[in-house]
């Protein structure tokens, strides 16, 4: 085979359509979604290249509609998960051996086709399956998913092309090998570019991977598997699991190859997860790599310099989005009272005119909360709240299942700066808001750091400079991902690396080189060209 150093194509961020009314991706993507609607898909667990049919039978619903069946998928137990571990292990060595610009182009042509083929499906999908609308759909399974994969080929380049000096005589080489053993990507249920990348951005580095997605993102999980084996994924590479969680954990974390986990979703699983692993450390071949992006109770601080339109946006924006599904949600905010009446009353306004629905309505900027469970944990928040003597309710406060699971942008005043909203997450559309005295905000701040155990994203509005250097400095563990004078969400790949420390993760910024380092075990090769032949020093009389 001839050689090269080799330049992967310089990555840019995928434009993200409009689906304004008229426009030609907007009738395709409804076209995509009455297909959807219009039949059932099966979704099978794929070991070593091969579909496998588990035994128990589940349905997709769509959240916006539960009682419609997107279609079905098959879960298996612990028997399947042990045969996708022996079918990583078996494709290790020849996937590891494949010069890293063939892996790369794999991934390349999955960008590619997922920007193009599949762009429509992949957005309908998560449309459908998990409630985003036309454009958080596209920000995520198209835009960020087609990031994800070009970005890491490029920071792949340049993790591989880092090598330490040489002195005369010798050659110093650093080899990025992949770890020695399966790596296991657990992925929630919110993003599917997440969901895809846990896996990818491994098995790009030469590691082969068990990926269990979360129940409630399946239906889009099944076309990333399909648009990876179309790129040329060898059979083997990523296994696609359909298993309960804890189960296939037991597995997994009791298995000797198990050489790391790349995990996203909630901080309690992480915290189980990573308590499993420590009580079974001496039974692994190899120290696993733990990478975890987990909760967040992200904050607004606004300064009384702050531009109230624009905090006002960025509250509203950064909160209900995605219905406040997002680990960068917006969900505990600190307004100074000088501006607090303004911001009140835009808040109202622009509240009482968004619409709820499903998302094949695209006039609906809120959508449904993904299933029954969290529709319970949500509203249980929002009914307490409605009888504690230190909130009142400003927004929503409505919720209901009966055709979807709804629940309306709530937004809560309290008196009490620690009360249960403003420290837990809650992971739905309620804001909690604190308005405190204009003087006191030195002692603000403090209380931003010190309320929850969280540090992910945070956002700082202000204009007075000095002001925004105070705010920065004092938070500046508080938050992995920090925005001044914007709203605390959306993250791009290559912009933005994102992620956050404290209870919110390991803070290995996916959709980075310094994730991508995680998954490379370095061995240093010295060669010497004319070998010593003597043991004697120079200095040493023969
Ligand atoms: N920091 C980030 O980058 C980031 C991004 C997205 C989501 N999140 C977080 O993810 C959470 C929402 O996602 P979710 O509801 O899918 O999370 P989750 O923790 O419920 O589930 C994540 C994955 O773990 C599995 N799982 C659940 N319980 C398990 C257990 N006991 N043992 C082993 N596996 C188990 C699930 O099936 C799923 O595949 C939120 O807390 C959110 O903040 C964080
Ligand atoms: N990266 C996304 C959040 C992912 C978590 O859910 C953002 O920045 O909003």
């Amino acid at each position: 085979m001839s050689s090269g150093v080799f330049q992967v194509p310089t990555p840019v961020n995928e434009p993200i359509l409009q689906y304004g009314a008229n426009s030609a991706e907007r009738s395709k993507l409804k076209q995509a979604l009455s297909d959807l609607r219009n039949q059932q898909i099966d979704v099978q667990m794929r070991i070593a290249g091969r579909s496998l049919k588990g035994a128990k039978k589940v349905a997709m619903t769509c959240p916006h509609d539960h009682q419609h069946v997107l279609g079905h998928y098959y879960e298996g137990g612990k028997a399947e998960v042990a045969q996708a571990i022996d079918a990583a292990l078996a494709a290790r060595s020849a996937w590891a051996s494949m010069p890293w610009e063939d892996r790369a182009a794999i991934f390349l042509k999955a960008a590619d086709l997922s920007a193009t083929k599949y762009r429509m499906q992949l957005n309908a999908r998560t449309m459908l399956g998990q409630s985003k609308n036309a454009y958080q759909a596209e920000i995520d399974a198209a835009c960020e998913w087609i990031d994800f994969l070009r970005f890491n080929v490029h920071y792949a380049q340049q993790i591989y092309s880092e090598q330490p000096i040489s002195s005369p005589g010798v050659w110093n080489r650093l080899e990025y090998r992949p770890l020695e053993g399966f790596v296991y990507a657990l992925t929630p249920f919110n993003f599917t570019a997440i969901a895809g990348n846990l896996p990818a951005a491994p098995a790009l580095m030469g590691n082969t991977v068990v990926w269990k997605p979360s129940p409630t993102q399946v239906y889009s999980a099944g076309l990333l598997m399909e648009i990876l084996e179309e790129a040329g994924l060898p059979a083997g590479v990523i296994n696609l699991v359909l298993a309960d969680g804890p189960e296939a954990g037991e597995v997994v974390f009791s298995h000797r190859d198990f050489a790391g986990i790349h995990f996203t979703g909630s901080t309690g699983v992480f915290q189980t997860i990573w308590k499993n692993i420590g009580q079974n450390i001496a039974n692994y071949k190899s120290y696993p790599r733990i990478v975890g992006e987990t909760g967040g109770k992200d904050f607004v601080v606004a300064h009384s310099s702050a531009d109230a339109k624009a905090l006002t946006t960025g509250l509203i924006r950064g909160a209900f989005e995605y219905q406040g599904q997002k680990c960068s949600a917006a969900s505990r905010a600190y307004v100074p009272a000088s501006l607090w009446p303004a911001v009140e009353k835009q808040l109202k306004a622009d509240l009482a005119a968004i619409k709820m629905g499903g998302t094949e309505d695209f006039e609906n900027f809120v959508n449904a909360v993904i299933d029954a469970k969290a529709f319970a944990k949500i509203t249980s928040y929002i009914s307490e709240a409605k009888k504690s003597p230190e909130v009142t309710i400003i927004s929503g406060g409505n919720f209901d299942d009966s055709k979807g699971y709804f629940v309306e942008p709530t937004v809560l005043l309290t008196t009490n700066p620690t009360y249960r909203t403003m420290v837990e997450e809650i992971f739905g559309p309620v804001l909690t808001i604190y308005v405190y005295n204009d003087a006191d905000w030195k002692e603000t701040l403090a209380l931003v750091d010190s309320t929850s155990a969280y540090a992910l994203t945070g956002a700082i509005f202000a204009q007075d400079k000095y002001a925004m250097l105070e705010a920065m400095k004092v938070l500046e563990n508080a938050a992995g991902n920090l925005y001044l004078n914007d709203k605390c969400t959306g993250a791009v790949v290559g912009q933005q690396p994102f992620g956050g420390a404290r209870a919110s993760g390991t803070n290995d910024k996916a959709g980075s080189y310094l994730n991508l380092l995680r998954w490379v075990s370095p061995r240093t090769v010295k060669e010497v060209f004319v070998s010593p032949t003597d043991f004697r020093y120079p200095f040493l009389e023969k």
